[in-house]
């Protein structure tokens, strides 16, 4: 059996992804001892009944101490928090990761706080569900996903070679990018289709034309694809918007330009310009089959009531 790759890793916020993380390392024995802290007493005692760590504190500089791996998995607005919560009690030599959906803002707010000595890799498994709490985790998550990394420029490369292996165990692939790049192309691929289906079943349920059981009636349609997007973390995704904004913004504009065109196309009768476009995004989704990468929705809401079948969601926080 291989050796752990980390005595004691440290999960700081035990939702969707650190619980996740917790199980598949547990799994792959990734680690001797799994110390975990976070911040409402509720998820905490609901991660000790599930039996996803060794260790649990409501602490989380405590939760820190003697970890050689440390994984933030909070709201990306409480990052900055938890780095000067724990700058005081970090291990020298160890590495600091996270997993928040951006990374610029990551880095601003945690980087002032870590301390000289502290390998602080930034990260961000693309991988997840509409579902969070310590309930909605499964080993499984991270499996053919991708996992960006955005190291700073003086970043120790045993420390970037330590936590690549470290996610491709999770069973993740691991890109490299700096984070402004990881920003921008997050921005289209990730928060903006979340931006516009929160605003299209915004829509559906602001309309009088059309009651809302017809909505729940009919949603057997592309309707229902929003709605899932539509039904994730609401702390989560206000904290994306908050601190991607710059980059949301930009691409916020170039859909509204587009949507413009495609407007003008329908309002002018423009069949061949409609045809173009359609043709040109079936094509897309044709590269992304071929590119081996899933593309139906994956119903994660299974594993969920696979694996608790009873338990009800604690409230976050
Ligand atoms: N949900 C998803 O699909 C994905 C989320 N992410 C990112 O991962 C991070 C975690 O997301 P999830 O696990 O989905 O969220 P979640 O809502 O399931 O869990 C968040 C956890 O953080 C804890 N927490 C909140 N504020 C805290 C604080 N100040 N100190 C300590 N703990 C605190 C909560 O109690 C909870 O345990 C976020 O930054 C998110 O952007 C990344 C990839 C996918
Ligand atoms: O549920 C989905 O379809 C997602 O897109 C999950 C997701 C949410 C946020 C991320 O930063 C990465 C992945």
């Amino acid at each position: 059996m291989a050796e752990p790759l980390f005595d004691r890793i440290a999960l700081i916020g035990i939702g969707l992804i650190g619980s996740s993380l917790a199980r598949v390392i547990r799994r792959e024995r990734l680690a001797r001892r799994i110390a975990i802290a976070t911040r409402s007493p509720e998820t905490l005692e609901r991660a000790r009944a599930l039996g996803l760590g060794d260790a649990y504190s409501l602490d989380a500089a405590e939760a820190v101490q003697d970890a050689d791996l440390v994984i933030v998995s909070v709201p990306v607005g409480a990052s900055g928090s938890v780095a000067e919560q724990i700058a005081g009690t970090l291990k020298p030599g160890a590495i600091l990761t996270d997993a928040g959906s951006t990374k610029g803002s990551v880095i601003r707010a945690m980087a002032p706080f870590v301390p000289e000595g502290v390998h602080f890799i930034p990260g961000h498994p693309i991988a997840g569900t509409e579902h969070s709490g310590p309930d909605a985790g499964f080993a499984e998550l991270f499996e053919q996903r991708w996992c960006i990394l955005t190291p700073l420029p003086d970043t120790d490369p045993q420390a970037l070679a330590r936590l690549t292996n470290f996610w491709e165990r999770c069973g993740s692939k691991v890109d490299i990018m700096d984070a402004e790049h990881h920003d921008m192309v997050l921005a289209i691929v990730s928060h903006l289709p979340h931006i516009i289906a929160y605003n299209i079943v915004g829509t559906a349920d602001d309309l009088e034309t059309v009651t809302k059981s017809e909505v729940i009636k009919y949603s057997a349609s592309g309707f229902r694809d929003f709605t899932r997007l539509a039904a994730s973390d609401p702390t989560m995704w206000r904290d994306v918007c908050l601190h991607n904004r710059e980059a949301i913004l930009e691409m916020l504009a170039r859909f509204s330009e587009d949507l413009s065109a495609l407007r003008r196309a329908i309002r002018w009768g423009d069949g061949e310009a409609l045809f173009a476009l359609f043709a040109r995004t079936r094509d897309i989704r044709r590269s992304i089959i071929e590119a081996g990468q899933e593309v139906d929705a994956p119903d994660f809401g299974r594993h969920v009531v696979a694996h608790h079948p009873q338990t009800p969601q604690p409230e976050e926080g």
